[in-house]
């Protein structure tokens, strides 16, 4: 009998998404992560087992057949003609440094993560491309999963479609990712909508790493679904433009160096998700309009992480300075926050161990 596969680790960086004008476009990895280590023994009928550490460990589904990690992985076995988890998978345990619902890209990591141990289980060797286009089967804003698997400071577009694949790539969340209710037949779910090729296209913009990224995570959460709710369906040409002209200017200020905390400043400003979100963010619009770059020397610009409530500050030094404020003002509106610094890393890995 040959002998057992090797344990695999799995690791997925954070990520903020829009840095202001940039909805649903451009993200950033970030120095918290995701890991997983995966064990295989001989094949065998029992269930292997899911544990978790860190973040949301009390609050995470374990079954297989509910968990958003396995339940990807699922969909990726599923959909390469594997209708179930290997025989010999023994556990998978999960550390999560990443809260959930905070704008800090926990789900996009998950789906990230799910991904590449669908392809690590099934050992189907699928490029870093097909791997996107799965993911975007379930996430379908590009932006978080793209720099969770790329990692760096990254721009995504999701391509246009032919009609026929087009309706494949709109198929809602809940039919590509059933919920496998523990009573439905074992044919149940297994043939999903497989993902068109190459959805997303997506570039890697330069970052200058003199620049650090200060996460001031509000202790409530906030469900992107609930925050993208809160945005008009229309926009008017005059939004559009304000945030275009900043969008085109932030991707190259960024790399540039030394940074310009004025052009940045200004170039991190939005109209098309933050102000429609401030009444879920209590604190929200006067964090982003009191904390400037005269206010606080080496701040370069601020805006909402993602959907929030994180709010995201770019800066060169002053860190402490910064996210002292940002509390106070949150202190304000009687919500407690906790701060870290973070690098911009690397996407995601996946080692043998
Ligand atoms: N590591 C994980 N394992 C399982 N489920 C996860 C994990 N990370 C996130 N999730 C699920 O995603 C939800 C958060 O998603 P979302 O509202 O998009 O917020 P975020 O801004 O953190 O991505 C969590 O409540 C949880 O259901
Ligand atoms: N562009 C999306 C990004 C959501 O990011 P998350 O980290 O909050 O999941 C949006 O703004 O809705």
């Amino acid at each position: 009998m040959s002998d057992p596969r090797p344990t695999v680790e799995i690791t997925v960086p954070a990520t903020s998404a829009n840095i202001g004008p940039g909805f649903d476009v451009v993200g950033l990895s970030l120095s918290l992560y995701l890991s997983l280590t995966v064990k295989f023994g001989l094949p065998s009928s029992n269930p292997f087992a899911i544990t978790y550490s860190g973040e949301g460990a009390n609050e995470v589904p374990l079954d297989p057949y509910r968990n958003l990690l396995t339940r990807v992985a699922l969909y990726v076995l599923r959909c390469n003609n594997q209708r179930s988890f290997p025989a010999d998978l023994v556990s998978i345990h999960v550390d999560n440094q990443i809260p959930f619902g905070r704008g800090l890209g926990s789900s996009g990591a998950a789906v990230i993560a799910g991904v590449l141990l669908g392809n690590v289980l099934g050992q189907f060797n699928l490029t870093r491309e097909r791997l996107l286009d799965y993911a975007l089967m379930i996430e379908r804003h590009p932006d978080n999963v793209t720099a969770a698997l790329v990692g760096g400071f990254v721009g995504s577009y999701l391509r246009e479609l032919d009609p026929a694949a087009t309706v494949a790539s709109q198929v809602p969340l809940s039919e590509v990712l059933p919920e496998y209710p523990p009573d439905a037949g074992e044919n149940w779910g297994l043939s999903p909508p497989h993902p068109p090729v190459g959805i997303g296209h997506y570039v890697k913009f330069n970052w200058n790493s003199s620049i650090k990224a200060v996460a001031i995570i509000p202790r409530f959460e906030l469900s992107t679904a609930k925050a993208r709710e809160a945005l008009p369906l229309q926009y008017s040409r005059k939004d559009l433009v304000f945030n275009m002209q900043r969008l085109a200017v932030l991707t190259t200020a960024l790399g540039q160096s030394p940074p310009d905390p004025e052009l940045i400043y200004e170039a991190m400003k939005d109209r098309v998700h933050q102000p429609y979100r401030k009444a879920l963010i209590p604190g929200l619009p006067a964090v982003t309009s009191s904390i400037t770059p005269e206010t606080h020397p080496g701040l370069l610009g601020i805006c909402l992480s993602g959907a929030g409530p994180t709010i995201l500050a770019l800066a060169t030094q002053n860190f402490m300075a910064i996210a002292e404020s940002a509390s106070k003002i949150f202190a304000e509106e009687n919500i407690q926050v906790d701060w870290k610094v973070l690098e911009v890393v690397g996407g995601s890995e996946v080692k043998e161990v």
